[in-house]
């Protein structure tokens, strides 16, 4: 309780979408969650909630064990109470302020010294030294992102929120600044909660991941847990897993289950569902790639394949192939060349029974 993010809210929008989230993340000094979905998950919606930008129609909002909001008991702190920083996605710089007048901004009733001294160590920590008189016009986007960050911090957050803190950034300037972001948010040792669409931000920013999609949490768990192990088809989909199949589990033993896809049977680890038929997933990385083995095997999912098509992926080469059903696997351009990987080419797929991962079928 004492260190924890407890959301349980309903928010209806007049002649629109009802956006449902339960949730509890621990927002201890410096952690991590990301609210990750796809448009319109209702990502924001929980954030504004938080920030008390918006209100929903029932439910509470328990930072460290005391209310910022609670319908039924009639509570709703202010955001100023709240002491909530909030990154907008675009930044919302106030273009006729200077860098740091930004940064002040929510200052105000703060003697002048207290308040030069705060956006100064802002200044520093972020690296922004000597951009203390520009306007946000003369500022990067980089720079600006780190400016805003900034004013966000200078109220001394209880708890920090970025709404897509990368995307108003070109390509090349997000993926420098992902993995920056996320040493800044270390260091600052305020819990955050991060809103992202993107697969690698969330996997770069995030300790804990909470799975939107159609305005409700579908999974909340760490990172790696939600990658890993999807509970359903739309977790799956989104945190990317490329083979997607629907299957049939035959048998269950030993740990393990027997699943028919295709033309093939596959090995998985068993997980604990009830029904037979299932999602089965498996990620391109997880897939190995041999010479054609001349007599058939029986091993384990080792599957006689076809190439379909090759696609560069920077070092790594997609590779989409036939198995009696579409699978995709994902190899360097050394393997690709040592193997002679082309279109047409016949090739062995191998893959572990941990990889199969499996979710219910709805
Ligand atoms: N003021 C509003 N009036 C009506 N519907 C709204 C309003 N704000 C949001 N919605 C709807 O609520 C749903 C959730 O919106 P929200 O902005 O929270 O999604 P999101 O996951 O943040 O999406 P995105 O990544 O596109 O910003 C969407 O279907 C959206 O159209």
């Amino acid at each position: 309780m004492a260190d924890t993010l407890v959301v349980d809210l309903e928010k209806r929008f007049p002649g629109g979408p009802t956006v449902r989230a339960a949730l509890e993340l621990r927002a201890t000094p410096g952690r991590v969650a990301v609210l990750f979905g796809p448009s319109g998950a209702g990502k924001t919606t929980v954030l504004r909630c938080l920030a008390g930008l918006e209100r929903a129609e029932r439910g509470r909002i328990l930072f460290h064990g005391e209310p910022w909001w609670d319908a039924a008991a009639r509570v709703d702190l202010p955001p100023q109470r709240r002491r909530v920083g909030y990154l907008f996605q675009d930044y919302a710089l106030f273009p006729h302020l200077t860098a740091e007048q930004n940064v002040q901004y929510g200052l105000a009733h703060l003697p002048a010294a207290e308040r030069r001294e705060r956006s100064r160590s802002l200044f520093s920590l972020l690296r922004l030294e000597g951009l203390e008189g520009r306007g946000p016009r003369e500022l990067s986007g980089g720079q600006q992102q780190r400016v805003a960050l900034a004013r966000a911090l200078a109220i001394r957050p209880r708890l920090l929120l970025l709404d897509e803190p990368l995307s108003a950034l070109d390509a090349p300037s997000r993926e420098q600044l992902r993995g920056e972001l996320r040493r800044m948010l270390r260091e600052l040792g305020v819990p955050t909660v991060v809103v992202t669409h993107d697969r690698l931000e969330a996997l770069a920013l995030g300790d804990d991941l909470v799975a939107m999609e159609g305005g409700r949490v579908c999974q909340v768990g760490p990172v790696a847990d939600v990658f890993n192990h999807p509970v359903e088809l739309a977790v799956a989909r989104m945190t990317g897993i490329e083979t997607v199949l629907p299957g049939k589990v035959l048998r269950r033993e030993e740990g393990l289950a027997t699943v028919a896809v295709g033309p093939h049977h596959l090995t998985a680890l068993e997980p604990s569902l009830g029904g037979d038929t299932v999602f089965v997933c498996i990620r391109a990385e997880d897939v190995t790639l041999g010479p054609p083995e001349s007599s058939p095997t029986s091993a384990r999912n080792r599957l006689p394949c076809t190439v379909v098509s090759l696609s560069l992926e920077g070092a790594l080469v997609r590779v989409a192939l036939d198995a009696g059903f579409p699978l995709v696997a994902r190899v360097t351009r050394f393997s690709c060349e040592e193997l002679g990987l082309a279109e047409g080419k016949p090739v062995t797929a191998t893959f572990k029974a941990p990889s199969v991962r499996l979710v219910p079928h709805p």
